[in-house]
């Protein structure tokens, strides 16, 4: 089971120490223990345990939960261009956001792994990513036909109508089999059980197998409810262990035998480096925090999927079938062919890789009122409603998370700079995006269910009107990224090396969405599970593992 309890006796007793049990700490919790049965290894959980927890496991509520206990709420710094309201939810519960997102799973594109080694990430390539998603336990299948309403099948119809493409069946087979997606419409394939509803998230797949007997690994300890406080770093620049604070408010300092690794999230590990004294030197001494490793790349290159929105009423309620109200997607092309050749920013395709016809524009469809921003501005939400949420698959907008305060109950600031790319190549997806969702509402059988645009309404036509109206109710489709980000020795901004060790420092390393050097095209999770696969052969490696023949490409 898991706990709430560790005594001071037990303090030295863990060879690693994994902070946050979130979707990649899930994943390496349970491979460590299984590859290193001889090894005793400790995951601190923030929050409480999802076992047995309906409210958590029950993916259709997914909504239900942001904003909620479980949930940390992050706000965002002005966005001049942008949308200021924006709320970032991020889950405090074991299994992390992969507990309370939708769980759309999708691999990352060759392109995104050519960018990344490209990057400085070596040895993260689309083969070993494939070979590491193919080791995935989670349940991964496309919508089941269970699930699968009448007003999704007709929107993927009209979708593949309307922009003259195909429909596709399995979006995961194509980007396996082919690298990538070009054009293409259909459901998508999500990490749940279709018999009960139930989240195959990182917790479900990884730890609860062990919860409940199923595995035996008396060598993990799962302690949930404590917060990790401080990361120790010794004069020899080692990190030597946490500072905790358990649930009954007791203090204490672990310290493990071998590793420290940190997965507590694009946000939450960057904002503890920096508490720590981890991070950019200026930063750190203008706040009085005693700089223990000057390390400027911390909360630099955030990196997010922003989305837009346009709304319909419907002249009649949507069926009941659904996985979690969203279960289809489309993606498109707006730029000429190889335009990312000509892409002239460093850092963000630095040996000018071409992209091919690879979707650039990407929809996810809502099956609900989904007006957290327009009801704001004064649209109206009703009732029997569909969304079509254009995003922006490579965005060339970067932010920077950083501390206003020493104080550690003060959040950090979080401005993403949404819609600042010079060239305005954010801005013009969005407007691309809300024009086709109004080409495929137009086109049968789609057409058909629909009442009105209720948001923005037939009055916003000109492109100048659609950008402003897009940027001002743009949202998120939750993927903060990048703050601590893996690059080459020679990249000063990069935070880990390519086996996701931090620079200049001794006996730690880190494994979360932090990692990314560039945003994937589509939805991250899937990468972060396999980051968290990788992480565990590496770190297992070094200790003397010989893995079982697949996992050393
Ligand atoms: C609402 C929402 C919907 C999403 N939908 C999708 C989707 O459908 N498909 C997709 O691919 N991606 C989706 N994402 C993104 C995806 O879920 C995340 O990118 C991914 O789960 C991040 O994993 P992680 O391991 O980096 O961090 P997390 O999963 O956030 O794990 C971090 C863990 O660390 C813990 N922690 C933090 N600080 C501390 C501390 N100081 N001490 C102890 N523990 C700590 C946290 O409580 C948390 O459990 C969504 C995200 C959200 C929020």
């Amino acid at each position: 089971m898991t706990t709430d309890f560790l005594s001071s006796s037990q303090v030295k007793d863990f060879d690693y120490v994994i902070v946050g049990g979130g979707t990649a700490g899930c994943v390496i919790a349970s491979r460590l223990s299984e590859y290193l049965p001889q090894k005793k290894i400790l995951m601190i959980e923030a929050g409480p345990s999802d076992f047995n927890n309906e409210k958590v496991l029950k993916l259709k509520d997914w909504l239900t939960l942001l904003g909620g206990d479980l949930d940390y709420d992050y706000g965002t710094v002005e966005q001049p261009n942008g949308n200021s309201h924006i709320r970032h939810s991020r889950a405090k519960v074991l299994g992390g956001c992969s507990s309370h997102n939708t769980l759309i799973s999708f691999r990352p594109f060759e392109y995104d792994c050519q960018i990344w080694e490209s990057m400085g990430a070596r040895g993260w390539g689309f083969k070993t990513m494939m070979r590491l998603i193919d080791n995935l336990r989670n349940q991964i299948q496309p919508v089941h036909p269970r699930h699968r309403n009448q007003v999704c099948k007709d929107w993927i119809e009209s979708c593949s109508t309307s922009m003259n493409i195909p429909v596709l069946k399995d979006f995961n087979k194509e980007i396996k089999e082919t690298g990538s997606l070009q054009q293409g419409v259909g459901f998508f394939s999500i990490a749940y059980n279709p018999d009960d509803g139930n989240r195959s998230s990182a917790s479900v797949a990884y730890i609860h197998p062990i919860l409940r007997g199923e595995e035996n690994r008396p060598n993990l300890t799962v302690l949930t409810n404590a917060w990790v406080s401080k990361i120790n770093v010794s004069s020899s620049k080692t990190v030597t262990g946490v500072n905790i604070t358990l649930k009954s408010g007791t203090k204490l300092t672990i310290s493990p035998k071998t590793e420290t690794i940190l997965c507590a999230g694009a946000v939450d590990t960057c904002r503890l480096m920096l508490l720590s004294g981890i991070g950019p030197s200026k930063q750190l001494s203008d706040l009085s925090i005693l700089v223990v490793h000057d390390l400027p790349g911390v909360g630099e290159n955030l990196l997010d999927h922003p989305e837009s929105i346009i709304m319909w009423e419907l002249n009649a309620p949507i069926p009941p079938q659904t996985t979690m109200d969203s279960d289809a997607g489309i993606f498109l092309r707006r730029e000429i062919a190889n335009a990312a050749t000509s892409n002239s920013d460093p850092f963000l395709n630095p040996k000018h890789l071409p992209d091919g016809t690879i979707a650039d524009i990407m929809m996810h469809c809502y099956q609900i009122p989904f007006c957290l921003n327009t009801a704001r501005l004064g649209y109206e939400a009703p009732l029997n409603a569909f969304c079509m949420t254009p995003n922006i698959p490579r965005p060339r907008s970067r932010g920077r998370i950083y501390l206003t305060s020493a104080d550690p109950s003060v959040k950090p600031a979080l401005d993403f700079r949404y819609f600042t790319d010079p060239e305005g190549y954010d801005a013009a997806t969005i407007v691309a995006g809300l024009k086709a969702a109004r080409e495929i509402a137009q086109t049968a059988p789609f057409c058909n269910w629909i009442k009105k645009e209720v948001a923005p309404g037939p009055a916003i036509q000109t492109d100048a009107e659609l950008s402003e109206y897009g940027r001002r109710v743009a949202h998120t489709v939750y993927h903060p990224a990048g703050t601590t980000k893996m690059g080459a020795s020679n990249d000063e901004m990069a935070v880990v090396d390519p086996e996701l060790k931090v620079r200049g420092l001794k006996g730690v390393r880190i494994a979360d969405a932090g990692v990314f050097p560039a945003m994937t095209t589509v939805n991250p999770m899937l990468t972060v599970l396999a980051i968290g696969e990788r992480a565990a052969e590496m770190i297992a490696a070094e200790a003397g593992w010989r893995g079982d023949g697949r996992a050393r490409l």
